[in-house]
């Protein structure tokens, strides 16, 4: 059995949890913290387009700190690793918590004692561009695998979840690793966007002296196998609805590729409020939303990613999204209910990137412009709530 630990239940990592444990080759220890109590009395309820309806599932283990979950050596007390909530060392800890800086910052040195040098790969399934930066400072010697999901799956009561687009999820290495020239296929490209960088801690799981714990072909191997495991769990979904887990060898270039819906459509609906399909059907459509996009690929362009988001890409993303749907972006179902929002891995790093080549981004700028200043209401509002 595969050891797997999970941080962040929400509408993606909850279907991820219940996609591992449905291979039967690996078991999940969840970190839940606000749903703690109620999912470990009455588990999950998911309604979902790949698994149907599922009642009161709960994941093998539901722990309600990321210090809950750290492995324990076997004891004489702990007769076998079968034991519930023994756990030895994870295979994979996979991030599927929102991609804010100031999150992410805070969580990497309770990361530490959940990684086993040699073992332990770190799964980052979230949104945006140059994710991975701060997690490759704190463990240069840790496979970092990268996932970026199409699904519409989301979290409509603390248990509940309500899943309606088929589970697309492309994942590769990251290839972060600096000792070895060989592995780094996208350095030339890859650029360290993050506003913040935590350096490198000195724990033996990310010391950067143990240059030979880290070869492509282990990243590589890492990544293989987690596609393997996660197909495994998609079984019959994927002829009911083709949800797919997918190798790819350039993740810098799928994030591009995703950016130019999230960083378009998210930002655009969640400033005017409204849904894709009302977006679609506005007069944005050809004043906002289709040169946001276009801004985009220039600046995937320049930055050497335009194969990725070539004209034809573009049309085609922009007339995939039916004028009829109803659905809320992630970046506005967070506004709405009051929660921090992915501006800075959405829009922030691929303005980064414009100015780095200094490519035009006069639509971009000034959307990115207006959504600070309704982050900085909700946080203005946010304080007002704590001082009460
Ligand atoms: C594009 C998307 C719907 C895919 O899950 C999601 O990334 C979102 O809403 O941010």
């Amino acid at each position: 059995m595969l050891e797997v630990c999970l941080i962040g239940a929400g509408g993606v990592g909850t279907i991820a949890a219940y996609v591992l444990e449905k291979s039967q080759q690996a078991r999940v220890t969840a970190v839940l913290r606000s749903n703690y109590a109620v999912v470990r009395e009455q588990g999950f309820d998911i309604d979902s387009v790949d698994h149907g309806d599922v009642r009161g599932w709960k994941p093998w283990n539901i722990v309600p700190s990321l210090s809950a979950a750290i492995p324990k050596p076997a004891t004489s007390t702990t007769t076998t690793s079968q034991d519930q909530g023994h756990v030895q060392g994870y295979d994979f800890v996979v991030i599927t918590t929102k991609a804010l800086p100031d999150l992410i910052a805070s969580l990497i040195p309770d990361l530490n004692p959940l990684v086993t040098p040699g073992k332990t790969s770190l799964v980052l399934i979230q949104n945006g561009l140059d994710i991975e930066a701060p997690l490759a400072a704190a463990f240069p010697d840790t496979p970092i695998l990268s996932g970026i999901s199409m699904i519409g799956s989301r979290l409509t009561s603390p248990r509940s979840i309500f899943h309606e687009d088929p589970d697309l999820l492309k994942l590769g290495a990251y290839f972060h690793h600096q000792d070895d020239s060989t592995n780094n296929i996208h350095n030339n490209k890859n650029h360290s966007t993050s506003s913040s960088q935590p350096e490198p801690q000195s724990s033996s799981s990310s010391s950067s002296s143990s240059s030979s714990l880290l070869s492509r072909e282990t990243q590589l191997a890492s990544a293989r196998r987690f596609v393997d495991l996660y197909n495994a769990g998609l079984g019959d979904a994927h002829a009911k609805t083709g949800a797919e887990c997918v190798l790819v060898h350039d993740v810098v270039a799928a994030r591009w590729r995703k950016l130019l819906w999230n960083a378009s459509f998210n930002t655009l609906c969640t400033l005017l409020r409204i849904s894709v399909g009302e977006l679609q059907s506005s007069p944005g459509r050809a004043a906002l939303l289709e040169p946001a996009m276009r801004e985009i690929a220039a600046v995937a362009t320049a930055a050497g990613f335009g194969e990725t988001v070539s004209d034809e890409i573009v049309a085609a993303m922009l007339d995939e999204t039916p004028a009829s749907s109803p659905f809320r972006p992630s970046m506005l179902v967070d506004l709405e209910k009051g929660r921090p929002f992915e501006l800075d891995v959405i829009l922030g790093a691929p303005l980064r990137v414009a100015s780095e080549y200094n490519v035009p981004t006069p639509v971009l700028t000034q959307v990115y412009e207006l959504l600070r200043v309704v982050q900085w209401t909700l946080q203005q509002n946010q304080k007002k709530i704590q001082e009460r």
